[in-house]
């Protein structure tokens, strides 16, 4: 949300959407949810830059390992930033920047088989919740801009919301985001 709303374009871009599949007066169901590309994109992007547990979750090598011409010893402790790895500029064009139109032409997707963008993890260990998690994700954004216009509260300007991070196990914003809901 605090990414569309410093994005009005893009705002107004994914409303559109949503008007077009559900109608005026219509209800956001799962089955809607495939049939948004844009909003698909939105939570990728999202991912992508704002991953909620930006070292995944430690891991330990079984055994020494060469992996790029390093050796990773056994018993090592391995963090997988993937902060990082979303806004590598050998990856990504425009690194810093949300834009989720990267995702509309290709097949990127964050179930683990793409590795520039895993914000569950990937393989055995990958996060059991990447089914829930992605239907709820995109349910609630969905409903959230279907349902409702947003403005910033306190009359403040959108270039002067805050985006710093509070760091952790987990990434989150380190101010709150306060928005004014306004029904359509
Ligand atoms: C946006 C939402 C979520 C994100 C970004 C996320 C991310 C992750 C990550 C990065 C891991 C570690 C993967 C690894 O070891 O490399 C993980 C593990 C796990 N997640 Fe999630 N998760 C989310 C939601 C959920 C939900 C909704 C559930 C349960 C309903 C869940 C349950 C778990 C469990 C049980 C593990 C441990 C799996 C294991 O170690 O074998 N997660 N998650």
């Amino acid at each position: 949300m605090a990414e569309l709303i410093h994005s009005p374009k893009k705002l107004l871009k994914v409303r559109k959407e949503l008007e077009e599949s559900l109608g005026k007066n219509g209800e956001v169901e799962e089955s809607h949810i495939s049939k948004l590309p844009y909003l698909n994109a939105i939570v990728k992007e999202t991912l992508r830059l704002h991953p909620p547990a930006p070292f995944l979750v430690p891991h330990k090598a079984n055994d020494d390992v060469e992996l790029g011409g390093f050796t990773v010893p056994k018993s090592a402790q391995i963090l997988i930033n993937v902060w990082s790895i979303g806004r590598d500029s050998s990856v990504w064009a425009n690194p810093k920047s949300f834009e989720p139109e990267r995702f509309l032409d290709t097949e990127i997707d964050f179930k683990g088989k793409n590795f520039e963008l895993i914000p569950f993890g990937s393989g055995r260990r990958i996060c059991p919740g990447l089914p829930l998690a992605s239907r709820t994700l995109n349910f609630m954004l969905a409903s959230l801009l279907y349902h409702f216009n947003w403005k910033v509260a306190n009359e403040m300007n959108p270039e002067d919301i805050d985006m710093s991070y509070s760091y952790g196990i987990t990434l989150h914003k380190a101010q709150p985001l306060f928005l004014v809901p306004i029904k359509v």
